[in-house]
């Protein structure tokens, strides 16, 4: 029913606020595109199911998340793949993954400071239903 659409509506509106708070820091860059096969050759030998903050919205805009829990799924990939990518004491390893804890600690925050959780129970209920 119409309301529904309403709330869903809402999700995707949130969770673009969300992506687009990252897309716009310069530190996180590196997670805002897919990595470039050319540059990186072995990424997709190491990296099963790659995920960046461009595919996340294009993911929110094909209405594929009807919780925030499925769009943190996704979302976490962009962090924990790079912690896998990237596991050596060298200093761009540990660049990278440093900007990845900041990415995780970004999106928690978001979340925890923005969403209400009567409307995440909402949501949750939604998927139930479908
Ligand atoms: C997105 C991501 O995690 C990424 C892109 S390039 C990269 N790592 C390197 O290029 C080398 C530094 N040691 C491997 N990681």
């Amino acid at each position: 029913w119409e309301q529904e659409e309403d709330v869903l509506r809402d999700l995707r509106l949130f969770l673009r606020g969300v992506t687009e708070s990252l897309m716009v820091e310069r530190r996180f860059k590196i997670f805002s595109k897919p990595v470039d096969i050319e540059e990186v050759p072995d990424y997709l030998m190491v990296i099963k199911k790659p995920m960046d903050l461009s595919t996340l919205l294009t993911n929110i805009d094909e209405h594929k998340y009807t919780t925030v829990g499925e769009f943190l799924e996704d979302a976490e990939l962009i962090w924990k793949n790079a912690l896998e990518y990237n596991p050596d004491s060298d200093p761009l390893d540990r660049h990278i993954r440093h900007r990845a804890c900041a990415l995780k600690d970004g999106i928690q925050t978001f979340i925890r400071d923005r969403l209400d959780r009567d409307f995440a129970k909402l949501c949750e209920e939604i998927k139930e239903t479908r």
